[in-house]
């Protein structure tokens, strides 16, 4: 039987499981990535004369995060970036550090925060826009300390897609994307990985009150329904 992971809330407040020990889990290739230059965050140059407007969308594997955020980049304008897509064009340009990432995504751990950081920083830094969707991210408290200290940034809205594991599972076997996690011992390892890192960072937005739980039950245009006026909100985002 799958555990329903749709009543969070109890579990999002108090766990903070051993398995915490991922966070630790590194190798040293992000080295081979770019130093660190001093970025200028919300002071405008970095993000070419605007504030930049950040929503963070969370969600266990396959809640439909990559589905909605397509609605929202049609409806709102906001460029979408994939922590996941980025990885995996990382494997694809075949660098000595994709082969790294590869094994990582198929044992669903988390890729050392430096690493995905850099990337998503990279194309925040060569963007157009100022409205971004980073989907997937960030799946460990790790990964948020680096982004705020990389990026020197903070997320506006933090989106989170509330979905049982039974569906989780059904739609990720389902997915037909060809990709090298969706089987069932990666959902599995995932999920206990999402419940154990992804969770407390979930906890940590709702007590900031920048959290935006989503039922993420229902037809994609249902769904979408519930994220709309979340942004509508915003008029500046209508286009
Ligand atoms: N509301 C929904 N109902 C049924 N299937 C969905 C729904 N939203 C997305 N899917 C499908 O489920 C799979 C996972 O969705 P995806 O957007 O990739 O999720 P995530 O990015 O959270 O892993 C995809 O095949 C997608 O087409
Ligand atoms: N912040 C992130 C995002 C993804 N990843 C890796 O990339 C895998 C796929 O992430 P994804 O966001 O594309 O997956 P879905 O939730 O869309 O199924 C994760 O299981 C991790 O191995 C990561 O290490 N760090
Ligand atoms: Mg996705």
């Amino acid at each position: 039987m799958w555990r329903r992971v749709a009543s969070l809330s109890s579990l999002i407040s108090s766990k903070r499981s051993s398995t915490l020990n991922q966070a630790a889990y590194s190798f040293k290739f992000f080295e081979s990535f770019t130093t660190e230059t001093p970025t200028q965050g919300k002071d405008g140059r970095f993000f070419k004369g605007k504030t930049p407007f950040i929503t963070f969308v969370l969600g266990g594997p396959g809640s439909g995060k990559g589905t909605q955020c397509e609605k929202i980049v049609e409806n709102f304008g906001f460029t979408h970036l994939s922590a996941g897509d980025l990885l995996r064009r990382e494997i694809i340009s075949n660098t000595e550090y994709g082969a790294k990432i590869l094994d990582t995504i198929k044992e669903g751990k988390i890729v050392p925060s430096e690493v995905t950081v850099k990337l998503i920083r990279k194309e925040m830094e060569s963007s157009d826009n100022y409205k971004f969707l980073i989907d997937g991210f960030p799946r460990s408290e790790e990964n948020r300390i680096a982004f705020e200290r990389i990026t020197e940034a903070d997320p506006d809205i933090v989106l989170f897609f509330d979905c049982p594991e039974e569906e989780m599972v059904k739609r990720v076997l389902n997915r037909n994307q060809g990709r090298v996690d969706d089987n069932i011992d990666t959902i599995r390892k995932r999920l206990k990985i999402f419940e154990s890192l992804n969770l407390p960072v979930v906890n940590y937005y709702s007590k900031r009150g920048k959290l935006y739980t989503i039922n993420a039950v229902g037809t994609a245009d249902e769904i979408f329904e519930q994220v709309r006026p979340v942004f509508a909100a915003h008029e500046e985002f209508s286009t």
